[in-house]
């Protein structure tokens, strides 16, 4: 596949010439602003199954040289959807060590420090991920806002094990741990939107949602997500520094936001 990066000559202004959709509709990340918002009370608590992962259980941590990620088992999935959504992997976006502002989405153009994504395929409809990727009911993602400030023991349980995949498709084993715990404590409040992979190839394949609460790591745990980690491999004679991997607003055009919440 065509290599892309956030900046220079193969960042996100180029995308579009390899991979259409990023130049299309329904792109995400997106402000979410109040104009854009629209109650709705049908929109449920999000309920998730079998996040809780036992210590016995391995996970796969990884920096695929966009990100670092999380292999997730198949029994983890969504149920409070028209459709099981069963989890594939989690990632993070975020700025760099003397920026603190590294989120995808924003609210209100408050961008935050970082931004957790939880992906999820329609495992109802398609057999794995490959196939729901490029499907409008393909995907959906769990958005966690991520501020710096109190220290937050549930990250730790993979923070502490970056610098063991500095380089790009390095890998290790980690323990289960509770995903759950990464998620902020009311699944309750969120806001809806239809949009896209914010990655290439961009499908508008997403059922976003982004809870309204955020969660905290401290500045020393933002600062092992920030500076640990390289886009390049180990090899590579010149190291390029891991940061700053968050797409540009895109615009929401006529979309509108549903919130499952009232102020
Ligand atoms: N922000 S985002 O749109 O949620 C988002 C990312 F930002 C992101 F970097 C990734 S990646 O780490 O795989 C880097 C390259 O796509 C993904 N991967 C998804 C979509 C691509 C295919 C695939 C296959 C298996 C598991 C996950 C995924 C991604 F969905
Ligand atoms: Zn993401």
């Amino acid at each position: 596949a065509a290599k892309w990066t956030y900046s220079g000559p193969e960042g996100e202004h180029h995308w579009p010439k390899h991979y259409p959709y990023c130049g299309g509709a329904f792109q995400s990340p997106i402000d979410i602003r109040s104009e854009l918002l629209r109650f709705d009370p049908t929109l449920r608590p999000i309920e998730v199954q079998n996040y809780n992962l036992s210590p016995n259980e391995q996970l796969t941590l990884g920096n695929n040289g966009h990100s670092v990620q999380i292999s997730l088992p198949s029994k983890m999935h969504i149920s409070s959807l028209p459709h099981r959504y069963t989890a594939a992997q989690l990632h993070f976006h975020w700025g760099s060590s003397n920026q603190p502002t590294g989120s995808e989405h924003t609210v209100n153009s408050k961008q935050y420090a970082a931004e957790m994504h939880v992906v999820h395929y329609n495992s109802d409809k398609y057999p794995n991920m490959s196939m729901a990727v490029d499907k409008s009911d393909g995907l959906a993602v769990l958005g966690v806002l991520i501020e710096v400030g109190e220290f937050n023991p549930a990250f730790e349980q993979f923070l502490r094990f970056v610098n063991g995949i500095k380089y790009r498709d390095q890998r290790v084993q980690i323990s289960g741990f509770n995903i759950r715990a990464l998620l902020p404590a009311r699944l309750d409040e969120y806001y809806r939107y239809d949009g896209s992979l914010t990655t290439p190839p961009c499908y508008p394949s997403v059922l976003w949602t982004v809870f309204r609460n955020h969660v905290t790591i401290s500045r020393k745990q933002f600062l092992s997500l920030a500076t640990a980690l390289y886009s390049s491999h180990a090899q590579d004679s010149s190291p390029v520094p891991l940061n700053g991997n968050y797409r540009k607003l895109q615009l929401a055009e006529s979309r509108v936001v549903l919130v499952s919440f009232k102020e």
